[in-house]
């Protein structure tokens, strides 16, 4: 009322002097923050340019090791070298591995308590822990024999039917991570189920985005009513947690009606749910609500980024015609003509399985990681980084780092690679790539990603050769970003590289369903 009574005048030098104030106090607080390419004065940018992989690339070179970015004032520090994001991510993990607060997703949709998205450092522990007991590099292998018959089924697809590689790549890693999570094939589930998951990925990766909604920058805006205009994002929030819960109920039901019937084949959740009901000690560390929320996110956190490096596959092999002639002379001098190699042959085949890795150098499905936040103010390189502010991996440029990858464009799966009294082998680092993230955070699912990618080399380079058809042969192969980054469709041509290839591959498929 009091400001009611005073005069225009002095209501506007009162609003001016706020103003200055406000745009003081932000000078000062970006002060001690690393420098960082912001052209806009005090906002910085109004996103963050996930799209521009080569300004990331010369960032990582004229900022070294860390920079800032502003999104509308917010900053987000941005690590460019493996050794920051070492010393940062992984060496003070215990102050790094929260996730920043998204009001859309963590609270609206209700990913607060996800896997991948939780910040209670307890119930992440045991999310862990859950995958550490059903999803280890040593329980995994026995997902391999489905892998195989998946990736070969995909094969015969691409090999029968022109311009199908992503619809068969896609079916296949949703048939994997559906396996992996539920022990069925999720075709059982019908069309309509299988629609609405792949609709829902789309949604999961919008949600995630820093600064996708305008509710995760002025977070007030979650108390606006529904009824109230542009509230429509409550509409939206309302309908997608419904669809998650569905997405996660229905086959987690499924999975428990076929262990009462003794039907369920070994999977995540039965491990888990085993676990469960004859272990005392195993209802006190974790419920089935937990077990249905880490299997959920094997398909969230699995499915594209599979997809997506077995499609970098194929755009590595038309343009690196070279490499796919290497692995196929491997194949044929180690394998030969008469069975499709298997991803207990990966220590066999060192130059396939250093094409997985050169894969993963190569073309990152997640070239940022996720985002990770400061649990607490953090004295870093000189500067001073408060908590809660966003800290993104710069995985692109580290995997551009010509000290570490020379020619890093180019596509030598000869880099991960070593010669010595043991023959040819992979080099004792080359697991530790960035591309799986970092510290606490790192991805839990890199064992699973690795086979099945390998099975994707082994299963298309033995059965086909791949080329551009005739007339495509400038056609230039572009990315584009949707969470994960993805080649966009581009012509290709897959041939049986032998007589008989098919067969095999059909009896192979055909022997592991039966
Ligand atoms: C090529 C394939 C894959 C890539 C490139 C990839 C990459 C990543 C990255 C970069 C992160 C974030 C790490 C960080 O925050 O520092 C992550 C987290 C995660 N990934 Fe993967 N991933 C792949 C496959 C999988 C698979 C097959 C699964 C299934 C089990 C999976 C499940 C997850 C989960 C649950 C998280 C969250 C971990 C947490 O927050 O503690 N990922 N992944």
């Amino acid at each position: 009322m009091a400001l009611l009574s005073l005069s225009p005048h002095i209501v506007l030098e009162l609003v001016s002097l706020g103003f200055f104030i406000a745009l003081y106090l932000i000078h000062r607080s970006h002060r001690l923050l690393p420098p960082g390419p912001n052209p806009i004065p005090v906002i910085g940018r109004v996103h963050f340019p996930v799209t521009r992989l080569d300004l990331f690339k010369k960032w990582g070179e004229s900022y070294e090791d860390v920079m800032t970015l502003r999104i509308w004032g917010r900053s987000v520090i941005v690590l460019n070298s493996q050794r920051a994001a070492f010393e940062l991510l992984e060496k003070r993990a215990a102050i790094t591995s929260i996730r920043p607060k998204l009001i859309m997703a963590h609270e609206l949709v209700g990913y607060k308590d996800s896997t991948s998205q939780t910040n209670d450092l307890a119930l992440h522990k045991m999310y862990r822990r859950l995958f550490a007991t059903a999803l280890s590099a040593r329980t995994s292998q026995r997902y391999w024999p489905m892998e195989e018959r998946e990736l070969r089924k995909a094969t015969l697809y691409m090999l029968a039917v022109p311009g199908c590689s992503t619809a068969a790549l896609k079916r296949a890693m949703s048939a994997i991570s559906f396996f992996v999570a539920y022990g069925y094939n999720i075709e059982s589930d019908g069309d309509a189920f299988i629609d609405k998951i792949v609709a829902y990925m789309r949604v999961y990766q919008r949600i995630l985005r820093p600064g996708e909604f305008l509710v995760d920058i002025i977070p007030i805006l979650r108390h606006l009513p529904t009824w109230f205009p542009g509230a429509g994002f409550k509409h939206q929030a309302v309908h997608w947690k419904q669809n998650k819960e569905d997405i996660h109920d229905v086959p987690f039901q499924r999975v428990k009606r076929d262990m009462a019937t003794g039907k369920a084949l070994p999977s995540f959740t039965s491990t888990l749910l085993e676990e469960l009901a004859i272990d005392p000690m195993a209802a006190s560390k974790y419920s089935e609500e937990h077990v249905k929320r880490a299997a959920g996110s094997i398909y969230t956190g699995g499915n594209d980024n599979n997809t997506s490096s077995i499609q970098s596959l194929l755009v590595a092999m038309l343009l690196f015609p070279a490499v796919q002639e290497k692995a196929q002379t491997e194949l044929d001098r180690v394998i030969g003509r008469e069975r499709p190699p298997s991803v207990a042959d990966r220590d066999i085949l060192p130059y396939c399985a250093a094409i997985v890795q050169e894969i993963l150098r190569w073309q990152p499905a997640t070239p940022f990681a996720l985002p990770h936040a400061l649990d607490q103010d953090e004295e870093f390189r000189g500067y001073v980084l408060p908590k809660g502010t966003t800290i993104m991996a710069n995985v692109w440029a580290m995997t551009r780092d010509e000290s570490v990858y020379p020619r890093p464009e180019e596509f030598i799966p000869e880099r991960h690679l070593i010669v010595d009294e043991k023959g040819l082998r992979l080099r004792e680092t080359a697991r530790h790539l960035v591309t799986f993230g970092f510290g606490r955070r790192v991805c839990p699912g890199s064992a699973l990603a690795e086979s099945v990618v390998f099975a994707g080399v082994v299963s298309i380079l033995w059965a086909c050769t791949i080329s551009r058809p005739s007339g495509t042969e400038n056609f230039e192969i572009e990315y584009e970003t949707f969470g994960v980054r993805w080649p966009k469709e581009f012509p290709i041509k897959f041939e049986p590289r032998f007589p008989g290839a098919m067969d095999i591959l059909r009896s192979a498929v055909y022997d592991a369903e039966q």
